[in-house]
């Protein structure tokens, strides 16, 4: 087995703003740092935690406070800018306005650090072009002009560009940013694949916990107080990251799904909840939208068993022996209404 290579290290590092008059303003640090080839790792925190800001200083965009970072252990410092655009590609969130340029041409713009100041593409640059689209899927569309693109199709573009600069690492701010949900899906898919096929390091940042707790390979959290954790989603999960990351009042992050939940009320009413995963998950979420605390055991005085009967869903509603049969999740929240009375003013 060959050892797995460092592609980003940083020591000890401080990001933030030097201020006028001397001052620092500190937002994170120090922290310590290792991406790996072949790695997906999704950078998250709450709003203003420092996201954008370390991912400029990762990419020499912009100075460090204080630490060491270095790229295939070269000093970034010691990079010159040609250098360090065949080590690291960007991919940024802003709508890139490419005039008439065609996909093709975009994507050959990232040969910039391969090519003479004319830019006269190579054999082999060529090659590297073709590869890209062809990996990322849209050399159907070479032809076509940027400007009519759609923003998913648009967002694959800037991908295979930064995957022809051929880097050990791509960088890339909120990738999912401008995408509806299916395409959302297929991009964080697309990355994870891109990291194992190409071995490449890639690191995003995003605000999409749910996608990322599913793709990532590891997951860096910038916490409020200036401290990363990092993991696998799984382990972060479980160790109560992303809620401290998070914490809100009326947000409550539900381990069993990864993802935040509205209005948990733990004072809630109690209620049992069984039957099929799928029906059990979306009625989880309907449950503890109303405030209900939700409970396995299949003894409580109030209980729901959500089933499948002939492909179709059916809730059916236990109140102390008494059941009664549902068909739509619009009913079973109408009679849930009544029972939270009921259920009130017995606990
Ligand atoms: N040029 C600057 N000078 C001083 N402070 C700045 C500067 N740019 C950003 N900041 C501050 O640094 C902090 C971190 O900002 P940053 O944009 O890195 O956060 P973020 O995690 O990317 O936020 P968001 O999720 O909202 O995009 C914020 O408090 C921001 O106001």
């Amino acid at each position: 087995m060959t050892a797995r290579k460092s592609i980003l290290t940083a020591v000890d590092l401080s990001i933030g703003y030097r201020l006028s008059k001397g001052q620092t303003y500190k937002i994170a640090g120090p922290l310590q740092l290792n991406l790996w080839q072949g790695e997906l790792v999704c950078l998250l925190g709450p709003n203003g935690a420092g996201k954008s800001t370390l991912m400029r200083t990762l990419a020499g965009l912009h100075p460090a406070l204080e630490g060491y970072i270095s790229i295939t252990n070269l000093p970034l410092s010691d990079l010159k800018p040609q250098d360090l655009a065949r080590k690291l590609s960007m991919v940024l969130t802003e709508r890139v306005e490419a005039g008439n340029l065609t996909v093709y041409e975009l994507v050959a713009l990232g040969r910039y650090p391969y090519t003479s100041w004319l830019g006269n593409l190579t054999a082999e640059d060529v090659i590297k072009v073709y590869e890209a689209m062809d990996v990322i899927g849209i050399t159907a569309y070479q032809h076509r002009s940027i400007q009519y693109l759609s923003d998913g199709e648009r967002q694959k573009v800037m991908l295979a560009r930064a995957l022809a600069q051929d880097t050990d690492m791509i960088m890339l701010d909120e990738p999912t940013a401008h995408l509806d949900l299916p395409s959302r899906v297929e991009m964080m898919q697309l990355l994870h694949q891109l990291a194992k096929k190409t071995q490449k390091a890639i690191l995003l940042s995003t605000h999409e916990l749910d996608l990322a707790l599913q793709a990532a390979d590891k997951v860096w959290i910038l916490l409020p107080d200036g401290s990363l954790e990092v993991g696998t989603p799984e382990d972060l999960v479980l160790k109560g990251a992303f809620e401290s990351a998070f914490a809100r009042k009326g947000l409550h992050f539900d381990q069993t799904t990864g993802s935040f939940v509205l209005h948990n009320d733990s004072q809630g009413p109690v209620i049992g909840l069984s039957g099929h995963k799928d029906l059990v998950f979306w009625t989880r979420r309907a449950l503890q939208r109303e405030g209900f605390c939700i409970e396995t055991d299949q003894t409580s005085a109030y209980r729901i068993e959500a089933l499948f009967t002939n492909n179709q869903p059916d809730w059916t509603l236990y109140q102390n022996g008494i059941s009664v049969k549902y068909n739509s999740m619009a009913e079973v929240l109408a009679a849930l209404q009544l029972w939270k009375k009921q259920i009130s003013t017995i606990t």
